[in-house]
């Protein structure tokens, strides 16, 4: 079996070690800002949430000195919509203190981006200071989903709940309608990617959800194409997160002429 094959089932198996040892930090005091309104609310073609994001199995180290505080702030100058912080220590180097420390200094809605299998991860997460969680179908059951997705609501937290197939998609629609629901053109087991997921997947998604392509987007054209098959915003993290200056990163992207060096 190919090594990537097995990363996820590792990963969900770290967080099992992880839930088991975790202790509840004492909430931060950080002001909550709507993940949903920011999103439904853009002034561009498609809305942006921006990835802080030093690394990944499937790419390795992608940005050596990262700061993630400086990162968020050249983000909000580039006029992102919302942020998605890593926090994920083993597999994407993030951490929890990183989302802390990102809400005391931007005013950007925030999204915890890690493997959340288990309620205390819901209840940590707010307390950490997170707008949003993600909640990841390819990992979830159904049921499960749900009830996590209904722990955050009373929290106070927004859900993005992501899907990487129609089959999957097909099953959380029978117990829940998702106000938020992203397409992941990254395949988590083969790390396989491509944007024509987020077109295949497109008829699957509810009318009145807000509908996100995530992964694999790198330019202009990319945003063009997911935009076409309907999607409302993008999550992107790599292309953004290799460039030396990521306010111009946004900017160039959006083929937006940027003055920032
Ligand atoms: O770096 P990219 O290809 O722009 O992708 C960003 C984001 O979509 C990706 O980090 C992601 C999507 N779903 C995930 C689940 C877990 C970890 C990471 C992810």
């Amino acid at each position: 079996m190919k090594r990537w094959l097995i990363v996820l089932n590792k990963i969900i198996e770290t967080k099992k070690q992880e839930v088991a040892n975790l202790v509840l930090p004492d909430p931060v005091q950080v002001e909550k800002v709507s993940f949903l309104e920011a999103l439904a609310n853009s002034n561009r073609m498609l809305s942006l949430i921006a990835e802080v994001k030093k690394a990944s199995p499937s790419k390795g180290l992608i940005q050596r000195n990262f700061n993630p505080v400086t990162i968020a702030k050249a983000y909000e100058a580039g006029k992102a919509d919302a942020l998605s912080v890593l926090t994920d220590e083993q597999y994407f180097m993030g951490h929890r203190a990183y989302l802390t420390e990102i809400k005391q200094n931007v005013n950007l809605p925030v999204l915890r981006k890690d493997f959340i299998i288990d309620e205390l991860q819901v209840e940590e997460s707010a307390r950490i200071g997170a707008d949003a969680i993600l909640l990841i179908g390819e990992v979830l059951e159904p049921v499960h989903l749900k009830e996590l997705y209904e722990q955050a609501g009373e929290l106070g937290l927004d859900c993005l709940v992501e899907v990487h197939s129609a089959e999957t998609l097909e099953q959380i629609l029978r117990v829940l309608t998702p106000q938020i629901i992203g397409v992941n053109n990254r395949n988590l087991r083969t790390f396989e990617t491509s944007i024509t997921q987020t077109k295949d997947i497109a008829p699957l998604i509810p009318k009145d959800s807000l509908f996100v392509s995530e992964s694999g987007i790198y330019e202009y054209k990319d945003l063009t194409y997911v935009k076409e098959a309907g999607a409302k915003a993008v999550l992107v993290g790599e292309s953004l997160m290799k460039q030396d200056n990521q306010q111009a990163a946004i900017g160039n992207l959006f083929g937006e002429t940027s003055h920032a060096h």
